[in-house]
């Protein structure tokens, strides 16, 4: 009776060990075939096995009540897969998906070494510096930490400069820019300074200052979600920007589509319609530390949306009132920055902004105060009040700013509008033009700010004036002196590049080379356009350079 009885459950036994065996060979292939297709990059066929091996694993923890050692054996092979499928699924980018891989590759095993450093990858990534420090210090306990100490090393080293820098915003690329450009692109982390987002008057919401800051303060830096680039000769046509617009929307989609972290962010962004009633979010939610918006979004994109919001939103690198440094001149990209998307335009902007790399690196363009609304130029406001009003109507609004309104103001001034057509038709002496503009602004009691205003928008003039040897002999003794007409055209628009070379020309004219007290404020100017993030020989040089160039 009992040999009877013993035998089913000797065969039941032996089924199981075969069942074992048959699931242990098949596992064993899975993870052969899933690793050569990680090493062989193709992460998309590896990600499908894991996924098949991660099933397999659950099914028989669940299922097959394992004993403690089977049972360890496959919370091993799980916590692994877990893990490789991350590392697969970061590479493509799908760093929500990745980061949810690593959560449960870590709740098996709390400091699994190899998920460890692929989160802290991905939050690197994800501009989560003081995170990644904390996954990089965990790793750096394990033993196997010994053994990669450079790379574990490597990455503390990086997330612990990357904190600090998005703390304190102290870049530096003096040395990159006396080096000529040349070698690796100096190191960015994402900054956000003393701004917050407010109800804007100027149109929905705006950046506003949180306190006094001097020209030059560095006020935010971001990283491009996507930009797209290409070097283009002068003779490219419109198909070729349309490639570079198109490959640029393609970018943000796909980043959008993979990281749900990258999709709220531009959901917060204006599509351009009603942007009296949209949302004000916290400034929080845009910081490095931010916490993360946990979970996949199941939401399907809404490609008419996106549509807008890139139309809104994206910005020329190589835009006038921007600065590329490092690039050479046919070089032409768009991108898309996410915070830099709250900064209104203004005709008078205090505000301008530099591209280093895929960063935006945003500075003040003079001293403000703190609740001032943040503003940068979209155009080029170193023009007359019609071309501005074209180039804003290109850009689906119309522009209310300080300037423009005081501007529409002077159009009753029959004269001004002369003067504007004449500047449009080039043909005139541009001496007597600029003596017609000094004279009627007399004339209309025309100070301070407004006369910096009309300069400004008749620049072209001046520039024309101050840069030729003939027009100056003419001209010179009944116009105003160079320096006093940069001085109010930086006082009512900013610092740029055109305004401070006809300073530095002036002072070569009047034989001053180099005296400290125009140097001082050549530097003063020179931070406006590049903002604090060079020693003072690097400004040196840029100036020089910048006072040679047509
Ligand atoms: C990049 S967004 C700027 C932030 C936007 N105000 C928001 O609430 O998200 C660009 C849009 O802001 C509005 N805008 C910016 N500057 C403006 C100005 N000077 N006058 C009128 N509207 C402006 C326009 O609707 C423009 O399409």
């Amino acid at each position: 009776m009992r040999e009877t009885e013993a035998l089913p459950q000797e065969e039941e036994m032996e089924v199981e060990e075969e069942e074992e065996e048959e699931e242990e060979e098949r596992m064993q292939n899975l993870r052969s075939k899933a690793t050569e297709l990680l090493l062989r990059e193709e992460y998309k066929g590896s990600i499908q096995v894991y996924t098949q091996i991660i099933s397999l694993c659950q099914h028989c923890i669940s299922k097959k009540s394992p004993d403690a050692v089977h049972l360890s054996k496959l919370q091993k092979t799980l916590c692994l897969a877990f893990s490789n499928r991350a590392e697969a699924q970061a590479r493509l980018l799908e760093f929500s998906e990745a980061l949810r891989d690593c959560e449960e590759a870590l709740r098996i095993e709390k400091s699994h070494f190899k998920t460890l450093l692929c989160k802290g990858k991905i939050l690197l990534s994800l501009n989560r510096y003081s995170m990644a420090l904390d996954c990089f210090k965990a790793a750096n306990l394990d033993p196997q930490a010994n053994e990669n100490s450079d790379v574990v090393n490597g990455f503390l080293d990086k997330c612990k400069k990357f904190e600090f820098l998005s703390r304190t915003g102290a870049f530096d690329v003096t040395d990159w820019v006396l080096s000529g450009f040349s070698g690796k692109l100096p190191e960015f982390a994402e900054y956000v300074g003393a701004v917050e987002i407010r109800k804007s008057e100027i149109s929905g919401r705006g950046l506003f200052a949180t306190k006094n800051v001097e020209s030059g303060t560095l006020l935010l830096v971001t990283k491009a979600i996507a930009v797209d680039r290409a070097i283009m000769p002068q003779d490219s046509g419109e198909n070729a920007q349309l490639v570079i617009w198109k490959n640029f929307i393609d970018k943000v989609v796909e980043s959008a589509t993979k990281c749900s972290e990258i999709k709220s962010l531009i959901s917060k962004l204006s599509p351009g319609e009603d942007e009296e009633n949209l949302e004000v979010p916290e400034i929080g939610i845009f910081r490095p530390e931010a916490e993360m918006n946990s979970g996949i979004s199941v939401d399907k994109l809404d490609m008419g949306r996106m549509l807008s919001v890139l139309d809104v939103n994206s910005m020329l690198e190589d835009a006038i009132s921007a600065k590329v440094l490092g690039k050479n001149a046919d070089y032409h990209g768009v991108g898309l920055w996410i915070l830099a998307s709250f900064l209104n335009h203004s005709c008078d902007p205090n505000v301008r902004r530099l591209h280093i790399g895929d960063h935006v690196v945003v500075h003040a363009a003079r001293d403000m105060k703190a609740g001032e609304e943040l503003t940068f130029a979209y155009f080029d406001v170193l023009s007359p009040l019609n071309n501005r009003r074209e180039m804003s109507n290109n850009w689906g609004f119309l522009c209310r700013c300080k300037r423009c309104k005081f501007e529409e103001n002077m159009c009753y001034k029959h004269e001004a509008t002369e003067i504007e057509i004449a500047l449009g038709k080039g043909l005139v002496d541009m001496g007597s033009l600029v003596c017609r503009l000094e004279e009627g602004m007399r004339r209309w009691m025309v100070r301070g700010k407004g006369k910096g205003y009309l300069r400004a928008s008749f620049w072209e003039a001046y520039s024309r004036v101050f840069g030729s040897e003939k027009l100056m002999r003419k001209w010179g003794r009944k116009i105003p002196a160079a320096e006093a007409v940069v001085d109010s055209v930086v006082d009512a628009v900013g610092s740029d590049e055109r305004v401070v070379r006809v300073f530095m020309e002036g002072l070569k004219r009047g034989g001053i080379n180099g005296g400290v007290v125009e140097m001082e404020k050549a530097m003063k100017l020179g931070r406006g356009i590049y903002g604090k993030v060079m020693k003072k020989q690097a400004m040196r040089r840029l100036l020089q350079f910048s006072g040679t160039q047509e």
